[in-house]
């Protein structure tokens, strides 16, 4: 036996012994009492494995390339090396691991669809810059972030959506390095352990999802993480939490992508997804297995499908800091939204009451929606039932009302149509005909439902239409904007969920905004963790709609833009910030002394302490130099 490997196997049974010794001091019952005065066990060379001596664990090992093993650890590894929940649950060999990374080596696959790049979608050069900045990130992550902060209009389609809808896609292909901590169904009874391997000491900020309905692309079970992933890089960049201090989650309770569980290389359960009393035990299960070890930090829920966003919400909201983005940040945005295309045509916030709008897709983005623009109807002096009247909402089986024969969900039910209900299950094109709406919304993630003939009759009842097809990623959008400018002459006020270029149209350049809820949520939950506000109201999230409509300059709404620029979006994020904590205040919700005495001396004391709290993506001192040394 070489002079190494014996080394290696002394080594072995010291840490063997240790362990044994450690067990039985914390009393874990492994080891009996008999073992504490049976005999030493005896060296024998023979039995010994040729074992490397490794002092790191957890996320240190995953980091450190020379003992790294990426998706290839045994199970007895990481139960032993404390890296639990820092991978995907299912071991890959060493050959599957070298199969993936040969597709990539020698074809460079983008695996692209080419229908979705001819429609605006995710190109070749979108997956090279993802790449590029994927590496920086595992590299670098405060140049990473002053790239993505400088580079924000750039930078955030590659991150965020569209790319990382095509990234969650192929997650199982192009995943490389783990990020964010992987929890499955089998995981019950050892979360709680489990969410002590996670490095950080403070988390402010956690995203998680189950991967249900990711984007508008359907359940993609563990591959799902990419959206807390891309959610968090905004709370940082965006927002300024701080890199060191987030945690993006996924709970892998099965998938029902056919695909995905044909697919060898596929890392999560191979299970039907879960539903019913026992997906809930789980779900409560890592609620508080990360709000015991995090109390104080935010919980953003992402991409849950139907069936669980509402209830998931319903059951935590009182009990925790967390919203559901979906629900709330896509009903806050939306709002302003409107209210922007408001004041582009000279009108204030008080016409909201007067819209008749049409909204496709009565899911959880869709309803949370409609309530919310309800709700600020109300702000306008009608009654909720009165507010009601004004929407006309369509899922896949046509307009919804009273008539409908399928039970509705509690959020659906106060918005189906009871006058005229014997057009139950109209279609779209004849809904827009009869009703005339001044206000189209799109929340299906369904692709082209706002067709020519839709768009068309838009132009003809409204001087300026407003028209928002909020549906990620691009190709699921409902229409995009040259369809949109072409049918009405040029005369759409329109925002869609994934990015879309100005369009020229007839000569002119006529603008096209965003209607997506980055610019609610990193300022939203910034707002709500300084304040520590414990949670996240109503009016809360009014408040956040009424500040980024506040945030448009002037100059802006007459190019017709009903968003503030991408560019600006730290201040947006600090002004949605300051005025979610303004409203917390003044419900009796703000905890935080600090944030108090900023609110209570001034508004400017107050913006300054939310800026102190941004985190920078600057190098600081690691090491104490006298000054000027550092430069
Ligand atoms: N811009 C933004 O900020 C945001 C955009 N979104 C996008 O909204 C979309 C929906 O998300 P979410 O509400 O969570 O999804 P859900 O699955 O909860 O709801 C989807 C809804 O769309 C309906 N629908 C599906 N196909 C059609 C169709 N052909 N015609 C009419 N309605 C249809 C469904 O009806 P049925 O139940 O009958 O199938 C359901 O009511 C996604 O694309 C998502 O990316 C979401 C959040 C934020
Ligand atoms: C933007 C977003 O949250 C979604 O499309 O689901
Ligand atoms: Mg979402």
């Amino acid at each position: 036996m070489s002079l190494l490997k014996r080394r290696a196997a002394y080594g072995a049974l010291r840490a063997s012994l240790a362990e044994g010794f450690a067990a039985r001091l914390l009393g874990s019952g492994v080891n009996d009492a008999r073992a504490f005065s049976a005999p030493a066990a005896t060296y024998k060379p023979s039995d010994t494995v040729d074992v490397e001596i490794v002092r790191k664990k957890g996320i240190d090992l995953i980091h450190d390339p020379l003992f790294n093993k990426g998706t290839g650890f045994p199970v007895p590894e990481r139960e032993r090396l404390e890296l639990r929940g820092l991978l995907p649950k299912k071991s890959l060999s060493m050959q599957a691991q070298a199969d993936r990374f040969m597709e990539d080596y020698q074809l460079g696959k983008t695996y692209i669809d080419p229908k979705h790049v001819s429609d605006g979608g995710v190109t070749p050069d979108h997956v090279r810059r993802w790449k590029v900045l994927q590496e920086l990130q595992d590299r670098n992550e405060t140049l990473f972030y002053r790239l993505l902060l400088d580079n924000f209009v750039d930078m955030a389609p590659i991150v965020y959506t569209p790319t990382v809808g095509w990234a969650c896609l192929n997650f199982h292909k192009l995943y490389r390095r783990p990020r964010g901590m992987y929890f499955d169904a089998t995981d019950k009874g050892e979360m709680a352990s489990m969410v002590w391997n996670w490095p950080a000491n403070d988390v402010d900020a956690i995203v998680v999802t189950d991967g249900g309905r990711i984007l508008g692309l359907g359940d993609l079970g563990l591959n799902g993480l990419g959206i807390p992933i891309g959610k968090l890089d905004l709370y940082v960049a965006a927002a300024g939490f701080n890199p060191g201090r987030i945690l993006p989650v996924v709970l892998d309770v099965g998938t029902s992508n056919r695909v995905l569980k044909d697919d060898p290389l596929y890392l999560g359960l191979n299970q039907d997804r879960m539903s019913g009393p026992e997906y809930f035990e789980v779900m409560d299960e890592l609620v508080k297995a990360l709000m015991g070890r995090y109390p104080d930090a935010v919980l953003q829920f992402e991409d849950f499908n139907m069936e669980h966003a509402t209830p998931l919400l319903d059951r935590y909201r009182h009990h925790h800091l967390c919203f559901n983005d979906d629900i709330q940040g896509t009903a806050a945005t939306a709002v302003a939204g409107v209210y922007g295309a408001l004041r582009v045509q000279g009108k204030s916030n008080k016409e909201l009451a007067q819209q008749r709008i049409v909204l496709v897709g009565a899911g959880s983005a869709g309803m949370g929606v409609a309530r919310m623009l309800a709700l600020g109807m109300v702000k306008q002096g009608l009654t909720y039932e009165e507010a009601t009247a004004n929407f006309w909402i369509l899922d896949a089986d046509g307009l919804i009302t009273v008539k409908r024969e399928k039970q509705l969900s509690s959020t659906v039910e106060p918005f189906a149509r009871k006058t005229q209900a014997d057009v139950e299950g109209e279609t779209l094109a004849a809904t827009v005909k009869r009703v005339k709406p001044t206000v189209l919304i799109g929340l299906a993630g369904a692709g082209k439902l706002f067709t020519e003939e839709v768009l068309t009759t838009m132009g003809e009842h409204n001087e300026r239409p407003i028209i928002m097809p909020m549906s990620n990623p691009t190709h699921r959008m409902e229409c995009n904007a040259m369809e949109a400018q072409k049918a009405t002459g040029g005369r759409t006020i329109f925002a869609s969920g994934s990015p879309c270029n100005d369009v020229e149209y007839e000569g002119r350049t006529i603008s096209s905004s965003q209607a997506n809820n980055l610019y609610i949520f990193p300022g939203l939950a910034l707002g709500a963790h300084l304040g520590a506000t414990r949670v996240i109201t109503d009016e809360m999230l009014m408040a956040a709609a009424e500040a980024l409509g506040d945030c448009i300059p002037e100059e802006d709404l007459d190019k017709d833009i009903v968003y503030p620029r991408l560019k600006d979006i730290r201040y947006v994020s600090m002004i949605v910030a300051k005025r979610v904590m303004k409203m917390a205040y003044d419900m009796g919700h703000l905890h935080s002394f600090a944030a108090k005495k900023a609110l209570e001396i001034s508004d400017e004391e107050l913006e300054a302490y939310v800026q102190e709290h941004m985190w920078e993506p600057v190098y600081k001192p690691l090491v104490n130099l006298p000054v000027g040394v550092q430069e």
